[in-house]
């Protein structure tokens, strides 16, 4: 048999899944990964930790397929876009204020590079056009630039930073080379014009990279699928159970990979016309074009940082899946809905969702059950549209019941917040020229027919569901099938590995019009979010 492996290290946890040359999925496995949280949005994890998870991942999802080492031809990786940093001999190397080693690793979602970001945003810098209008403090230079400013001793004795997909393929096969999808999206690389900004660096405070000529963040810049090095080194092999030398291919962001492993699912509509929209921890809509597209407040365009040779428009949510998670965690019902959850063997939030679907004969009823309840879900500030960091979660129609049915609503009502911020990513991008009509779903808050449903009608636009169950593992190991050599092109493995298994489209007009009631309130309420915070920074300072 020929089989590849794929990857995925998102935010919570580690999966590899081993597929076949058609893209079918014969076993996966999962492992969490440690994050270390703290006051301020910090959010550290540990690059040792998130090795020993994916190399424990592959090697139970090979003895879970039953296949042997042999059969393994090729294996792709994906993951979150965080900061990795290692010392001169490529350990550890901390970037914590506990000055612990094992946390070298600052989470995408952390931050502490708020302040930086605003200072970078309040000059006209050419590189921010490429970045939808601003820097993000998710992305990497304002991290860089938070770590040179206070911890200047770790800064200097860095020997690499990598964005995290990219460590993971050195770790596999010794290679330096990034991908030009990480840099692109997260490090200001032009990749239409295949450079670095020289005046950007020195301009913000970074003049050293630049004047070693980027030697610590990349100058082998490649595309995602390249073949890397020899191939699986002979420790990473042996780690793996893999035998050393099969090919690896240089990586993409998780929400590219997602990307990947669906846009080529419908290939009469083509990459253009559908979007993927990747709903795990935080969430991100993935649009593509021939041309470049610029939309405030949509990161990009990245040329060929997902579909190779198309720009990239990325819209994004930081808390998609946590915000849910979050609300139904903290709800006085959530202990008792827990324990059931539990006596089932099921997460909270498949609990929940399996309950809501007990009470009604139509997935599309399910919006009722969040009655006058509106959550705006930005706990970690808004992406897009607003590129607004500081933007606060916000919630309305709370009364006195503490009942597991008023859980129930909460859960609908971020559900239904998440597909209100969607229909605004894909009211923003439309008026500027960015206008996909299908969204294809992927991630692990999306998988349920249920919530596909209620995305279609709260964002108003069709939603689509793939053959493949996990189509982010998919595209990672579409990755390894190109390394390979078994598709000449990362859009020839697209086309052939996945395919179109469902179609949701928006439901009657009485329940869009009760979408369209919710969406008007929904941004009421983001409105009154944006006014009180604005109220706020005049107060004295220690009075909030
Ligand atoms: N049924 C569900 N309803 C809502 N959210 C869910 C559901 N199942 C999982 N999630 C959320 O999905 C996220 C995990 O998705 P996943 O794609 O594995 O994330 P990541 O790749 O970011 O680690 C978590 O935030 C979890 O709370
Ligand atoms: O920022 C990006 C994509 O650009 C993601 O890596 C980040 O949102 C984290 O994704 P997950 O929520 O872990 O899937």
């Amino acid at each position: 048999m020929t089989c590849f492996i794929g990857v995925d290290v998102g935010t919570g946890s580690a999966r590899a899944g081993v597929f076949d040359l058609e893209g079918t999925l014969l076993a996966s496995r999962k492992h969490d990964i440690q994050m270390w949280r703290a006051l301020g949005n910090i959010a550290e994890q540990s690059s040792d930790d998130i090795w020993q998870a994916v190399c424990s991942c592959v090697r139970g999802a090979i003895s879970d397929a039953g296949i042997s080492p042999q059969e393994v031809r090729g294996i792709g990786f994906d993951a979150a876009c965080s900061l990795v940093a290692l010392d001169g001999d490529m350990r550890p190397l901390s970037v914590s204020a506990s000055g612990d080693v094992a946390r070298n690793v600052i989470v995408w979602m952390d931050q502490r590079a708020t302040d930086q970001a605003a200072r970078i945003n309040a000059k006209e810098y050419p590189v921010l056009e490429f970045v939808g209008g601003a820097i993000s403090p998710e992305m990497q230079t304002p991290k860089l630039l938070w770590l040179r400013e206070n911890m200047p001793e770790s800064f200097a004795a860095a020997g690499q930073f990598f964005d995290l997909v990219d460590y993971l393929t050195w770790a596999a096969t010794g290679s330096l080379a990034r991908s030009c999808c990480t840099v692109t999206c997260k490090w200001t690389y032009l990749a239409h014009e295949d450079r670095w900004d020289n005046s950007y660096f020195e301009e913000i405070g970074l003049r050293e990279l630049a004047s070693e000529n980027f030697s610590r963040i990349g100058t082998e810049i490649v595309p995602p699928g390249s073949a890397l090095a020899q191939g699986l080194s002979h420790g990473a092999a042996a780690q793996m159970g893999l035998l050393a030398g099969i090919p690896v291919a240089a990586g993409l962001i998780d929400a590219h990979a997602g990307g990947i492993g669906t846009v080529g699912a419908d290939p009469e509509r083509g990459p253009e016309a559908t979007m993927a929209y990747v709903f795990g921890t935080s969430a991100c809509t993935m649009s593509t074009s021939p041309e470049a597209h610029r939309v405030p407040g949509v990161w990009g365009p990245y040329y060929s940082a997902m579909v190779p040779g198309m720009w990239l428009s990325e819209g994004g949510q930081s808390a998609a899946g946590e915000a849910i998670a979050h609300l139904v965690t903290v709800h006085p019902a959530s202990a008792e809905a827990e324990a059931a959850a539990r006596a089932e063997g099921l997460s909270l939030q498949t609990y929940l969702l399996r309950q809501v679907d007990r009470r009604v004969s139509e997935k599309s009823e399910v919006a009722l059950l969040a009655g006058a309840r509106v959550v705006v879900p930005d706990f970690l500030g808004n992406r897009a549209p607003f590129a607004d960091p500081g933007a606060t979660g916000a919630i309305l129609g709370l009364t006195l019941s503490a009942d597991f049915e008023d859980l129930l609503a909460t859960y609908v009502a971020a559900v239904l917040g998440v597909g209100y911020g969607l229909r605004q990513i894909m009211q923003a991008q439309g008026q500027h020229g960015v206008r996909p009509s299908t969204i294809v779903v992927s991630g692990g808050a999306g998988e349920s027919d249920t919530i596909k449903q209620l995305l279609a009608d709260s964002s108003g636009f069709p939603v689509l569901s793939t053959r493949s169950a996990e189509p982010v593992l998919l595209g990672a190991a579409m990755l390894g099938a190109v390394a390979a050599g078994a598709y000449p092109t990362i859009q020839s493995a697209m086309s052939a590995m996945s395919s179109v298994k469902a179609r949701f489209d928006p439901s009657s007009a009485e329940i869009l019009a009760l979408h369209q009631k919710r969406f008007e309130a929904f941004e009421m309420l983001q409105k009154a979010d944006q006014t009180v915070r604005q109220a706020m920074v005049a107060l004295p300072k220690g009075s909030v």
